[in-house]
């Protein structure tokens, strides 16, 4: 059995871990910890997990000295350090937050103000997406697990930036977040009364994953792709629902488009790349690993528009984590994370 500890366990990616953790068949919670908690059990905090999970919270050292693979559910720019600890005790370290997902200190400083405290850690972090960079992360023990919008919006558009089929300039991700996605610290417009019945914008082309999916489909690209991201807080608690708009190159046809997606994808699980007509949605995907995209082809401006849709908490978080950990530990990806979504 693999020994995984979460830091930061009280956290909705940290709760998520826990759930999803509790029924994998190869794999046992070894330690858990809070600052704010400590020395209270996690089932007094979500009392749901009531006699499943009734651990008690620990620090974050003893969490890295009883498991084989620490995952860190924090803040971002409290990583760093951890996963320093963590790498050097020969664990593998695979961390939600954004510390190592950027490969460009710069960029880093630009977009999180903070700068890589050890540069050797951050050249081996791998790019936690399974779908494009599985090879990379096989027997690597430090992934960058990547954010809600910066999984979906990629996994939407890939198949056509990878195989050049539309222009790489001028991308627009259009997305639309459940309010887990902000974390469990209530904050001022979180609160249900001002949230519920409300639909707004925020971090209007100026978001941090932006400079995050722009690497993603840089690298699938092989060209610079820049994109607009804009952000929007829907009033339900799980779900990212990604809009993508590109321009079709000239000479390419929808048919050979969707044959993109459809070789892309034919070995992915968890993609469901759905048939002609049928447009990706939230519910369909909700407590499980699923991404589901459609296509669609907006022939009188002649554009791809796909959409994917995910959970937050499960591929845009805590599930792929666990599709990480189990590349890095020669399991098969599926291990623990075949979840029917609930129909209704
Ligand atoms: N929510 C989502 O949909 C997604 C989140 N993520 C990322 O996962 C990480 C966690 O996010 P999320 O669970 O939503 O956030 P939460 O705010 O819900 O949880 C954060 C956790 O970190 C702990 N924490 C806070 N401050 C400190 C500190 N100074 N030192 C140690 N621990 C601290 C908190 O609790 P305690 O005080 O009990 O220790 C809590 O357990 C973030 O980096 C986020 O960006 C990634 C993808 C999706
Ligand atoms: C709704 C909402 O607030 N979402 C968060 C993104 C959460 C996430 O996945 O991102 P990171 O892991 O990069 O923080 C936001 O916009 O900051």
């Amino acid at each position: 059995m693999i020994k995984a500890g979460i830091v930061g366990a009280t956290g909705y990616a940290g709760a998520e871990l826990v759930r999803l953790l509790t029924s994998h068949p190869e794999a046992e919670i070894s330690a858990i910890s809070s600052v704010s908690f400590e020395g209270q059990k996690l089932s007094d905090v979500y009392p749901s997990y009531t006699f499943l999970n009734d651990m008690v919270c620990e620090d974050q050292d003893a969490v890295v000295e009883k498991s084989d693979v620490i995952f860190a559910a924090l803040p971002h720019g409290l990583s760093q350090e951890l996963a320093e600890k963590c790498i050097s005790a020969g664990k593998a370290f695979i961390d939600l937050g954004a510390d190592f997902r950027l490969e460009s200190e710069e960029e880093y400083t630009e977009w999180y103000g903070g700068t890589f405290l050890d540069k050797k850690l951050h050249e081996q972090a791998v790019y936690g997406l399974p779908e494009f960079f599985r090879d990379k992360i096989k027997g690597k023990k430090l992934i960058a697990n990547p954010g809600c919008y910066t999984t979906c919006s990629p996994l939407a558009i890939a198949p056509a930036i990878a195989n050049g089929l539309v222009s790489t300039k001028g991308i627009i991700c259009d997305c639309k977040s459940g309010v887990t996605g902000a974390g469990r610290k209530p904050t001022q417009g979180n609160h249900f009364p001002e949230l519920n019945e409300g639909f707004h914008a925020y971090k209007v082309a100026c978001h941090r994953h932006t400079p995050e999916i722009e690497q993603t489909l840089s690298k699938l690209s092989g060209e610079d792709v820049t994109i607009t991201f804009v952000p929007h807080l829907l009033p339900v608690n799980r779900g990212i629902l990604a809009t993508v708009y590109a321009d079709i190159n000239e000479g390419v046809t929808f048919e050979q488009i969707r044959k993109a997606y459809e070789d892309f994808y034919k070995d992915e699980f968890f993609v469901r790349l759905l048939d002609d007509g049928k447009c990706a949605d939230i519910h369909n995907v909700r407590y499980s690993n699923f991404c589901d995209v459609s296509i669609h082809h907006d022939k009188r401006a002649n554009k791809l528009v796909a959409c994917a849709a995910i959970d937050n908490m499960v591929k845009g978080a805590a599930g792929q984590a666990i599709q990480n950990m189990n590349i890095i530990f020669g399991l098969d990806e599926k291990t623990g994370l075949v979840i029917v979504p609930p129909a209704f």
